[in-house]
């Protein structure tokens, strides 16, 4: 579905991507990792459309997409979540929701019958379990719901590609693993996602595969579990947390040394 070849960023001195290339299949979930400043959110910001690459490609259904701005690409069903969360504060859970779900819609009505964009919201207020602070304004939430509101206004576009951006970092122990079923139950769904995360085991818990990112480099992807045992992902990235992250009963708050949440 998803086909990033060849991707080069810079900005100035600081390489961001050197010679990135992936691919996602459609309902497919990749997790990406890597130390901080590695080019993680650079690189989904060129899948997403909010920077273009120096060089490369990025084809979507076979599509070359890479001259595309990110309402194209939202148009061809590209959505994605921020690291940081930035609803819109002064509006209801419910009305956040409801601006995306009503762009989709206006797009959805140019190749289609009209959409419901109300409905749409509160689909995805119901998918990511929101429907009980549908009416509370978005500036009081806890960080599990902005984490899940997040999730709903992308959602809200009916994406067939969804970008999140560490929908973990800082939740509880208790809240981990309801971010961890819904991503799993979007991608059972057909959704296809790349997950950028450093809670790891929550990700392993649901990607199918895992690339390593360095420097702007890729350093191994592939099966997620041969992933965190490679050297240079243990060297550059785990360190000694590679055997909490894959401990039977892992601390669910492991985050690599170094990391921010
Ligand atoms: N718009 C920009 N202008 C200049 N430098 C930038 C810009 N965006 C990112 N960078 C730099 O590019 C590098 C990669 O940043 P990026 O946010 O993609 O890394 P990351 O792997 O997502 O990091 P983190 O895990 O901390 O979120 C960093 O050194 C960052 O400071």
């Amino acid at each position: 579905m998803l086909r990033v070849t060849g991707v080069a960023k810079r900005f100035g001195p600081v390489v961001t991507a050197r010679d990135v290339s992936f691919e996602v299949a459609a309902g497919e979930a990749l997790g990406l990792v890597g130390p901080n400043g590695a080019g993680k959110t650079t690189l989904l910001d060129i899948v997403g459309g909010t920077q273009r690459a120096d060089a490369g490609t990025v084809v979507l259904d076979g599509r070359d997409i890479t001259r595309l701005g990110a309402a194209a690409r939202a148009d061809r069903g590209i959505a994605r979540s921020y690291q940081v969360p930035r609803p819109f504060g002064g509006l209801t859970v419910y009305e956040n929701v409801l601006v995306g779900a009503s762009f989709a819609g206006q797009r959805h009505a140019r190749t289609g019958p009209a959409d419901d964009a109300g409905a749409q919201a509160w689909h995805a207020l119901e998918v990511t379990g929101m429907t009980e602070v549908a009416n509370t304004p978005s500036g009081s939430l806890r960080l599990l719901d902005r984490k899940r509101l997040e999730v709903a206004r992308a959602l809200a576009t009916r994406p067939r590609l969804l970008l999140l951006d560490e929908i973990a970092g800082g939740l509880t122990d208790r809240e981990l693993p309801q971010v961890v079923r819904l991503v799993r139950s979007l991608r059972d769904d057909g959704v296809a996602v790349v997950w950028i995360e450093h809670v790891l085991h929550a990700l392993l818990d649901v990607v199918d595969r895992l690339m390593c990112l360095a420097a702007g480099e890729v350093i191994a992807q592939g099966d997620p579990h041969d992933v965190i045992r490679s050297p240079e992902v243990i060297e550059v990235y785990l360190g000694s947390t590679v055997d909490a992250v894959t401990d039977p009963a892992p601390d669910p708050a492991t985050t690599p040394p170094g990391e921010t949440a």
